[in-house]
């Protein structure tokens, strides 16, 4: 898969198939748009390409500081990077951008710079200034500038929206294992590991914080998760912890994970790590004893769901 900083700067001698969406999440239901996609690329002679917006259109034209995504972009690539795509263009969805009209949209960048032949898009997709124009327009354009319009009904179009609503709800909810089976992959946060308060290797717990960059990165409901990642080439499974630790008198949100059998020094190390299941709620014990005790106990959880689902 070939990446391209915006539509300008997209350069093939071939014609494409175009699909445009946020796609966020890459789950089961964008899943089968792409296939889709791919496969008419092949059947067609054509490259298939994915037009994606970022930052999102909400942040940008309502300023929507409150939207969360389940992917940030670096991850939204990744995934896409194995779906089969030959181009990911990302553009850029600023003020200028949105306020293109439709004809400008469809002949400067579907035409002109994507030399679209064929664009596969949502029965209810809108697009240019104001969203004014919708999919017999883009039909009426394809007569004019030569390209073949595919719909995708509105059975498939409600699904893939469910589907993003429904994983978000069940994050926020706690539901992991239910949201990594609609993304058929685990749910992960990523970041850098920062100093925290200094006080996890007295708990005989110590435990790597993890600092995200991207503000619009939905994080789970706060609690006690299975968790695994990749150190150093090497899987490791551990128990993460969201919250406010409030039995030693935190307030702000941390994101903190002890790894089984490991002794390493992860500060500022950049890791990736993945939700498996939720053990419990976040809850104030009246003593660090109690709050060790049931660290003990999620311990032993944890140790008996990696034995019973990931036993090698
Ligand atoms: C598996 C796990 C479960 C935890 N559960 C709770 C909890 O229920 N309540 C709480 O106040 N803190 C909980 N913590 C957070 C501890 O209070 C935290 O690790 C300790 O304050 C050390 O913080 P530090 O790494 O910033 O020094 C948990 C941490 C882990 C790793
Ligand atoms: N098994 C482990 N799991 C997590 N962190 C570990 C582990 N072993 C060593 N560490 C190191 O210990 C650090 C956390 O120690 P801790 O006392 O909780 O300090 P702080 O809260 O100040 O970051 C981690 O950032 C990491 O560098």
């Amino acid at each position: 898969m070939k990446e391209h900083k915006g539509a300008y700067a997209f350069e093939s001698d071939h014609h494409t198939v175009v699909t445009i969406g946020t796609f966020d999440g890459v789950h089961v239901g964008h899943q089968k748009i792409i296939e889709r996609l791919v496969n008419t690329a092949k059947a067609g002679n054509l490259e298939s390409a994915i037009l994606t917006f970022f930052p999102h259109p909400r942040m940008v034209l309502q300023k929507d500081a409150g939207i969360k995504l389940i992917n940030t972009i670096e991850e939204r690539k990744e995934i896409l990077a194995k779906s089969g795509v030959d181009h990911l263009i990302i553009h850029p969805f600023t003020q200028q951008f949105s306020r293109l009209s439709a004809r400008e949209f469809v002949r400067d960048i579907l035409v002109h710079k994507l030399k679209a032949k064929k664009v596969i898009i949502g029965y209810d997709h809108r697009f240019g200034r104001n969203r004014t124009a919708d999919i017999n327009d883009l039909r009426e354009f394809g007569r004019e500038y030569e390209f073949e319009v595919e719909e995708i009904s509105k059975q498939d179009v409600e699904e893939v929206a469910v589907s993003s609503t429904k994983i978000r709800q069940a994050l926020l909810d706690g539901y992991v294992e239910k949201a990594n089976r609609y993304l058929s992959y685990p749910f992960s946060l990523a970041g850098t590991v920062v100093k925290g308060k200094g006080l996890g290797k007295e708990f005989e717990f110590p435990t790597a914080n993890l600092e995200i960059k991207e503000e619009y990165k939905l994080i789970p409901k706060n609690g006690v998760y299975v968790v695994r990642s990749e150190i150093d080439g090497a899987e490791v499974f551990g128990m993460m912890n969201i919250g406010t630790n409030p039995t030693v008198g935190g307030t702000d949100k941390t994101i903190e994970t002890h790894f089984l059998d490991l002794d390493k020094d992860l500060y500022g190390k950049y890791l990736s790590i993945e939700l498996l299941t939720r053990i419990r709620d976040e809850k104030k014990f009246d003593t660090v004893e109690n709050l060790k005790r049931a660290m003990k106990q999620d311990e032993a959880f944890s140790r008996q769901f990696i034995r019973d689902n990931y036993a090698k």
